[in-house]
């Protein structure tokens, strides 16, 4: 799996050029076009890139990929970062490794997103995965209440759990991201309609932001045992 991950992510390196502005994901495969960045930069390229997360940033440095912000520069070329699920519109679940807030900051000031997987990740409807919901402590009954009745409204239902670290020092405590919220996983199962389910949720004080990325993605790149797929959305990039 980590080898399909890896070839995913060079797959996407081929689109990078001198000079641009990368986004640089979080995640596992994400850490693999950190890696593989790296040694581009170690060769010569020239690029800039916004990490969506502090571990990022820690692989990004160890890399040698030189770092910026969204307050220095005012748009990116490319993002490249992993999902937890990816359907054939290119919505994406994301957030398993608790990035989402930062991730889709960085997606949305990026001309182009390429998704980067194993194509365990390609799925005809997305839920199955725990859908991430970033959400602010205070007040968390009452927010859990609304989101139900988004749920409702939206058609979906299932449980939600408020995400505990795993290993290290935090484990079995409240799982904080960096900006310093708390996620609640909610298993959905199926969502019939992410659009409108990624609007109710949004809507809710208190919800900071969710792991539903719709119409970000311009590519995904999707490795398995039978090669290399890249799904390109037809829809129009941003700006044309
Ligand atoms: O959304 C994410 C982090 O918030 C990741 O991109 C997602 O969880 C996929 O991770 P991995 O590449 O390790 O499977």
């Amino acid at each position: 799996m980590d080898q399909l991950k890896r070839q995913a992510a060079a797959r996407a390196l081929e689109q990078v050029r001198d000079g641009m502005q990368l986004g640089l994901g979080t995640g596992s495969t994400a850490k693999h076009f950190v890696e593989l960045l790296g040694e581009r930069v170690a060769a010569g390229l020239k690029v800039i890139g916004v990490p969506t997360s502090e571990a990022t940033r820690l692989d990004a440095t160890r890399c040698g990929v030189p770092l910026t912000t969204l307050d220095e520069i005012d748009h990116l070329d490319i993002t490249i970062d992993g999902a937890d699920e990816i359907d054939p519109a290119l919505n994406l679940i994301k957030g398993g490794g608790g990035a989402l807030l930062r991730e889709k900051i960085v997606a949305a000031a990026s001309d182009r997103m390429i998704v980067i997987a194993d194509d365990t990740k390609w799925v005809p409807t997305l839920g199955k995965f725990p859908l991430p919901i970033e959400v602010i402590p205070f007040g968390l009954g009452a927010t859990r209440r609304a989101i139900e009745k988004a749920f409702a409204e939206c058609g979906v239902s299932g449980q939600m759990a408020v995400r505990k670290a795993k290993g290290g020092d935090k484990d079995g405590h409240v799982f904080v991201t960096d900006g310093g919220h708390w996620i609640v996983d909610a298993q959905l199962g199926q969502i019939g309609d992410p659009a409108g389910l990624a609007s109710a949720l949004s809507a809710i004080p208190g919800v900071v932001e969710h792991g539903l990325f719709i119409g970000l993605a311009s590519s995904a790149v999707l490795a398995g045992g039978e090669g290399i797929r890249v799904i390109v959305e037809r829809r129009k990039p941003k700006g044309d």
